[in-house]
């Protein structure tokens, strides 16, 4: 919903004409490429509208520029080539066509509490802040100064996150997190249940603030940056959240099949619907190997309603920036085993 739909390359025929669409494969967030890192690159050759999902796959990608002779420069530098700021993966591209085609339908049923996805070490906490308390935590950070990203808003705490490389400069710290989320921090820590939660001292905090329609590509946060557990409190408006688990599989050979949810999708899909003052937590499999990702929709299905996404949802995303290599037991999707 709400992106543009580009074809796959039909046969040869689209070889030798141009568009400032390319089809990219062996990229994405299934090889561990978010969607901002493969813009980043390909920026070098041109202004780049979007990086979108080719396709299910989550390794094969568009990247959508401008104008076409930077498609054209991009194309000739990249094709074929191991790209050394993209994890050395060799780039397989094509010119792409936009499509005038049907929608499809991408929804997956969207559960309303974590047990129901199934997620080893996901936890949601509905009412985890009062309205009052979601009031005044929205006021302070209105008092600070926002920093604007392509669409949407953010503010860093403790250390500034670098979307470039999705990582932290541990060299450089920003200072305490502020004392207005002192009773969020507080109740963390009262949280029962939690396997070494309780000892966890959060030293980041990004806040997040998305206008309606705007979501977040599919990614999992960093294993290096990163300790085990991710703390994110919704306030204002609700989102759904979808999750992805890509089994290791045929994108390293096969850039031709079409994979559908229909035909043997080769990734897991989950969704789980998040409201206002709710509290969620990723913790061992649910934050190492689970992909976490909002649509981009200004309404979610949610059993049988329709919701709209309010004028704004802002989260706070607090974690811990780890100081040593990450020792998690998903090496296919750690950055610190690799
Ligand atoms: O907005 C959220 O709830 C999630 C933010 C997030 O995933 C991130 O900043 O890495
Ligand atoms: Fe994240």
């Amino acid at each position: 919903m709400g992106l543009p739909r580009f074809g796959r390359p039909k046969g040869v025929d689209m070889q030798g004409k141009l568009s400032p669409n390319l089809f990219v494969a062996n990229c994405g967030p299934a090889v561990g490429l978010s969607h901002d890192t493969i813009a980043s690159v390909f920026a070098a050759f041109g202004e780049v509208n979007g990086v979108f999902a080719a396709d299910e796959s989550g390794a094969r990608v568009i990247v959508s520029y401008c104008d076409e002779s930077s498609a054209r420069a991009a194309l000739e530098a990249l094709d074929g080539h191991p790209c050394p700021e993209l994890g050395g993966r060799t780039l397989h591209i094509r010119y792409s066509v936009l499509q005038p085609t049907a929608p499809i339908n991408d929804s997956v049923p969207v559960s309303l509490v974590a047990s129901d996805l199934n997620i080893p070490g996901l936890y949601l906490v509905h009412d985890f802040v009062s309205t009052k308390e979601e009031e005044e935590l929205l006021a302070s950070i209105d008092e600070r100064p926002w920093k604007s990203l392509a669409k949407r808003r953010v503010q860093h705490y403790g250390y500034e996150f670098c979307y470039e490389t999705r990582n932290v400069n541990t060299r450089q710290h920003l200072g305490e997190l502020p004392s207005f989320v002192s009773p969020i921090l507080e109740k963390i820590s009262l949280l029962p249940d939690l396997d070494n939660a309780a000892s966890i001292v959060l030293d980041q905090l990004t806040v997040n603030e998305y206008p309606p329609g705007v979501g977040l590509s599919p990614h999992i946060d960093t294993h290096s940056a990163f300790e085990g557990f991710i703390f994110s409190l919704s306030l204002a408006g609700p989102c759904i959240m979808e999750f992805r688990r890509y089994t290791d599989g045929d994108w390293l050979n096969d850039n031709t099949k079409t994979q559908t949810p229909e035909n043997g999708s080769n990734f897991l899909r989950r969704a789980i619907y998040l409201p206002p003052r709710s509290m969620l937590l990723l913790s061992g499999e649910a934050r190492y190997a689970w992909h976490h990702y909002i649509p981009h929709h200004k309404i979610d299905l949610v059993k049988d309603s329709v919701i709209r996404r309010g004028s704004r949802r802002v989260s706070f995303t607090f974690r811990k920036v780890r100081a040593d290599p990450c020792p998690c037991d998903f090496p296919q999707y750690c950055d610190s085993q690799r």
